[in-house]
Parts: structure tokens; C-alpha cells; sequence
């Protein structure tokens, strides 16, 4: 029944886009067959399409990306961005790939499906079931297990004096955490080699196994053992996400395939852009001394005394707000999905005119940006998307972001490796589904003299 309504709104979406096409907005100059194709070729796309609208002065232009044709809203005014947030996006291209129909079973995920009832239907379930804020509170314990795992790791190379390559250690944490979050501890024992053979990254022996099917029925045989038509729903608990649909599959009429495909987007929409976001703002922090020391003295100074880890509940109580500044600044300096949503380009928005620089000031009371939040209603700074297709992990994301962030400059000091100067750190990014910066992040960790 789903897939039959994936198929209609694919459809209809065709139909759209062919009675579009008489108002299309205005296109810069494109080769025969390819388009615009050869402006996504280059190592930064989402830098060659700035410069071209520059060039050209366009707020909103048609690009034709070989026989696809798309249009880029850019910084200059917010109607343009807006007006592709709540229209133009409504879908995605990628819905009518080959690939997505294979990799996300039609696709049946939230991400890659075409805009209709069946992503009506799924979205809510995601953002109610799986990443409410409810949902993303009661996993807490098992965020703050997981960071505290990373500080063991990071106290070990601080013991012995030894450099540790962050990103890598921000890379395997999130990883963790989106195993834990979906399959719980399950994925601990099984390593990921039982589960892929060759297989080097957990996410990936997770993600295989979960296409193989052997993660769901392992776990719907456990539920159905435990089962009590009397017990709460998984929504308050930290039941992990399998245990959740399994518990509304019903209620939803989901098929297997379906479960699998919106799990897959737990992997897909959170690892890389959680572990990218993190290692900016750690770079950052690096080549910004005074930021990094007044951000380690705002976190200490909220962490009771002799506590180890900040706790979540540290930062709820009493939010730090230039912890929230910092990372804003982050997102706003560092976008890392510049062309996921065509409405969304913070590597180019400009809020005050210095956009290279790195000033979390600008979002504390009386900054410039202070008024701005990432809930998608402010078209200069939209990190996670805007309107309908919005990120639907923003709290999971923001909750992971301010713990290990917290817990990194609270538990250690840093600093760079002997002979090389904070000053050069390289900010260079690299292109894919998610930006990220090119080179490693290594950095020696100190046990803070408090
Ligand atoms: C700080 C980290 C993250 C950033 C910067 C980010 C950013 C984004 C952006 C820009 C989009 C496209 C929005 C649009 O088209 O308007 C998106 C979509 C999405 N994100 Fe995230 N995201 C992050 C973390 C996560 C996490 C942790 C999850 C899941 C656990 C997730 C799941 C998704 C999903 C499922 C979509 C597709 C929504 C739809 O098409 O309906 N994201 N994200």
C-alpha cells in the first residue's frame, strides 16, 4: 500500500515539474548537453555555484545538470531562500534514482523519498517516535556513556603525552552512538568484522547488516518475547529504534524493507554531518585561543566540583550560552550540507560582513546575530534546512553536538603537536554528502590543572 503511494507521488511530482517549466527563473550561460554540469565537477561545488551567481548576479538561477534541471537560491535575500524552502524542496531529485530505489528499498527512507503520503506518514513517525525531543532527552544516559568512553580515551593519550587524531576519535563516537541508538549494545559484541567481513567502520557493518536483514529479526524476536500489551510506549524510554518501530509497525502498516530504510537514514543523516560539524568547531576552537579559553571557563565553571564529565543535565539547567554561540558560529562559518538542500548556503551567507572570521559573539545577547536560532525561520542561517524537508535529527544533533563539545574543552586543554603552529591549522574542506575538512585533526590532550 506504501509503496503504491511512493509510486503516485513520484508522479505527480513529475507532472509539477513539467507545468513549471514556463516560469522558470533566469539561467546563466550553459554547454550543449552537459548544462551547468561542469560547475559541479571541481573539488567544492558549493564554492564554484557561489561564484557563478556572484558573476552573475543571481539571486535565484536555473541550472540544468544534464538532461536535470534545478534551481540554487544564494545569500543575498532572504524571499528567494524562503521561497525555495517551502516550495521548490518540498521533494528530492535523488527520489527517481536508481540507486536510492536499491540502497533505501524504493526509497522508502525519509530522506530520498519523493514528497507525498507515504513521506507524510513516515516523517511523522520519525519525528515522533524516533527523534522527538522526548525521545532524544531519555537517550541521554546512553550520550553521556558514550562520551564519557571517548574522555577514558582521550585521559589515556594525556597520561602518556601522546597526540590523538580527533576526528578519527569524533568519527568512531558517532558512529557508536548511532549503532547504540538503533540497535543498542547489540553491535558492541558482534565488532565489525562478524558483521562485514573487511569491514572497518561500525556504521558500515551496522548499515550492512541491518540490509541483510539480520539485525531486524534478531530483535523482533526479542520483542516479541518481551512484549507486554501493557507497557509503555518506547517513545519516554531509551528503548533503541528497531524496538520502537517494531512496537508501532501496526499502527503504521510498515514493512520490513520500510523499517530497514528509515533506520538507514539514522547512519546516512547523522554520522558523517555529527563527526564534521564537531571537528570544525574543535579546529576553530584551536585557532582561536581566546574563544577556546573563554568557552573552557564558562563550562567549568558550571560543572560541580570534583564531577568528572559534564552531564547533560549541566547544560539544560543553566545552557551556557556561548557554548550555543560557538557552535552556532560553527554552522554558520562551516556549512556541511551545501547542496543537500538547495535552499541552504551557509558557506556563502554573510551575516555582519565578515564571514571568514571566526566571532561566536555575534550570537550572544547583544550580538548582531543574537535573534538568530537554527530552527529553519531565519533564511540568513538555515544549518539544518528549512520547511517541510527540514534535518529531521535537529535535536539529536544539537543535544550530541553540546555534550562532547562541552566534555572536550571541560576535560582537557589542547594543544598542537611540537613544531606546528595553531596559526597554520588547515581549514581546507573536501567535498561529498557531507563537507568536511581535508586534513587530520591532531592535537595533544592535557589534563587541565583546575
Ligand atoms: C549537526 C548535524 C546535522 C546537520 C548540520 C544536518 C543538516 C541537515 C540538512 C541541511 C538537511 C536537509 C534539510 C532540507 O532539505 O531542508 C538534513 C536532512 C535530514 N537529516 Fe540532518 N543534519 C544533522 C544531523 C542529523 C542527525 C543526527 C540525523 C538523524 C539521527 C539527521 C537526519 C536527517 C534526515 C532523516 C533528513 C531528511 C529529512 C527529510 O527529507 O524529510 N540529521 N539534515
Amino acid at each position: 500500500r506504501l509503496f503504491r503511494s511512493a509510486k503516485r507521488a513520484m508522479e505527480q511530482q513529475q507532472d509539477d515539474d513539467e507545468n513549471l517549466h514556463h516560469r522558470l527563473p533566469p539561467s546563466p550561460p550553459a554547454l550543449p548537453v552537459l548544462g551547468h554540469l561542469q560547475h559541479l565537477v571541481g573539488s567544492l561545488p558549493h564554492v564554484s555555484l557561489r561564484r557563478l551567481a556572484t558573476k552573475h548576479g543571481l539571486d535565484l538561477m536555473m541550472l540544468r545538470l544534464g538532461a536535470m534541471p534545478g534551481a540554487r537560491a544564494c545569500r543575498r535575500r532572504a524571499r528567494p531562500r524562503r521561497c525555495c524552502a517551502r516550495t521548490t524542496t518540498c521533494s528530492r531529485p535523488g527520489a527517481h534514482s536508481l540507486a536510492a530505489e536499491i540502497i533505501l528499498y524504493g526509497p522508502s527512507d525519509i530522506g530520498f523519498a519523493p514528497h507525498g503520503e507515504y513521506w507524510r506518514q513516515a516523517r511523522k513517525l520519525v519525528t515522533t517516535h524516533l527523534l522527538s525531543s522526548m525521545k532524544v532527552q531519555a537517550f541521554s544516559l546512553a550520550r553521556e556513556e558514550e562520551v564519557g568512553m571517548v574522555m577514558a580515551r582521550i585521559r589515556e593519550a594525556a597520561a602518556v603525552g601522546a597526540e590523538v587524531d580527533v576526528g578519527d576519535l569524533l568519527r568512531s563516537f558517532t558512529n557508536d552512538l548511532a549503532c547504540r541508538a538503533v540497535m543498542d549494545k547489540s553491535f558492541r559484541s558482534e565488532g565489525p568484522e562478524q558483521a562485514v567481513p573487511g569491514a572497518r567502520r561500525r556504521d558500515v557493518a551496522a548499515a550492512g547488516r541491518l540490509q541483510r536483514g539480520g539485525a531486524l529479526p534478531d530483535h523482533e524476536h526479542k520483542y516479541d518475547e518481551q512484549h507486554d500489551d501493557t507497557s509503555a510506549s518506547g517513545d519516554t524510554r531509551d528503548d533503541d529504534f528497531i524496538h520502537v518501530l517494531l512496537s508501532v509497525r501496526d499502527e503504521y502498516g510498515l514493512t520490513r524493507d520500510q523499517m530497514k530504510a528509515l533506520l538507514l537514514d539514522v547512519f546516512f543523516g547523522g554520522i558523517e554531518s555529527l563527526a564534521a560539524v564537531l571537528d570544525f568547531t574543535m579546529a576553530e576552537l584551536m585557532r582561536w585561543p581566546r574563544i577556546m579559553k573563554k568557552l573552557q571557563a564558562e563550562v567549568r565553571t558550571r560543572v560541580p566540583e570534583g564531577q568528572e564529565f559534564v552531564t547533560e543535565a549541566d547544560l539544560t539547567d543553566n545552557t551556557p550560552c556561548y557554548l550555543i554561540a560557538v557552535i552556532k558560529e560553527s554552522l554558520r562559518l562551516h556549512a556541511v550540507t551545501p547542496l543537500l538542500a538547495p535552499h541552504m548556503s551557509m558557506a556563502s551567507c554573510s551575516i555582519d560582513g565578515t564571514p571568514k572570521e571566526f566571532v561566536p559573539e555575534r550570537f550572544v545577547d547583544g550580538g548582531s546575530a543574537a535573534h538568530l536560532n537554527v530552527s529553519g525561520n531565519d533564511f540568513q542561517f538555515l544549518p539544518f534546512g528549512s520547511g517541510r524537508r527540514m534535518c529531521a535529527g535537529i535535536n539529536f544533533g544539537m543535544a550530541t553536538v553540546q555534550l562532547m563539545l562541552a566534555n572536550l574543552v571541560h576535560c582537557f586543554d589542547w594543544e598542537m603537536p611540537e613544531g606546528e603552529d595553531r596559526r597554520h591549522l588547515d581549514m581546507s574542506e573536501m567535498f561529498g554528502l557531507v563537507v568536511r575538512r581535508k586534513e587530520k585533526l591532531l592535537l595533544v590532550p592535557k589534563l587541565p590543572r583546575l
